[in-house]
């Protein structure tokens, strides 16, 4: 599968906040998207997800088959929020997302084994710390399969331990032939990636 931007423009309030962003991401590539507050970072990666339309250019994938054949079929979008509900428990939450975006290699409790939450899968999702709401969010991406990852922050909140073994997860969806754009201040661990520095003229 590809994942391709052309002259990609997005816009919030009627102005522009990026113009002519390009990239192309293959099977088991990553992109980290870098530059200051302000800069368009979440705008970016909403317009890719399809939560806000692009000003001009194109974003689509390639490859994906009947079932990928959209972006937004193709992608989880994990944002600065968790979206994820207080009063209900971290279980029936996954429930939700996994009804929502499809069945993955993991069923709920062995993802929030991975991301080091196991058995607290019964308690509300608004008991937990802000890692731990974090992690749980994050055990969205391996409850459903989706190829391509677009993460805003991820690691936000999550402390030494739980950035490693997100670190872990990323590299073995990459090893996997998934792809990840993610948005980011601070270094993911990820090797071999591509970057994106907004807040610079893109031509
Ligand atoms: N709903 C909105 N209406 C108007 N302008 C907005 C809206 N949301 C964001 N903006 C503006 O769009 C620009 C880009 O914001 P965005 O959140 O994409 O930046 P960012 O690079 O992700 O920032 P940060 O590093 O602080 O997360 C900013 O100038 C912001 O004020």
């Amino acid at each position: 599968m590809r994942l391709i931007a052309e002259n990609l423009s997005g816009e919030r309030g009627g102005e522009a906040v990026f113009t002519g962003i390009g990239f192309a991401l293959e099977d088991g590539q990553s992109l980290v998207v870098t530059g200051p507050n302000g800069s368009g970072k979440s705008t970016l990666l909403r317009v890719i997800a399809g939560l806000l339309p692009h000003a001009s250019g194109r974003i689509m994938v390639e490859g994906g088959g009947e079932e990928f054949s959209t972006v937004a079929a193709a992608c989880h979008y994990l944002g600065h929020q968790n979206a994820m509900k207080a009063a209900l428990t971290v279980n029936e939450n996954l429930a939700f997302w996994r009804d929502f975006s499809g069945d993955g290699k993991l069923g709920i409790a062995d993802a929030l084994e991975e991301v080091g939450l196991g058995g607290l899968g019964h308690l509300p999702f608004g008991y937990l710390s802000t890692g731990q709401k974090r992690r749980a969010a994050i055990a969205k991406l391996l409850i459903s399969h989706r190829p391509v990852w677009l993460l805003d922050e991820p690691t936000s909140g999550l402390d030494k331990a739980s950035d490693v073994r997100f670190a872990d997860l990323m590299k073995a969806h990459c090893s996997a032939g998934g792809i990840i754009v993610a948005a980011t201040h601070l270094p993911l661990g990820l090797v071999g990636v591509k970057t994106l520095e907004m807040g610079r003229v893109h031509v």
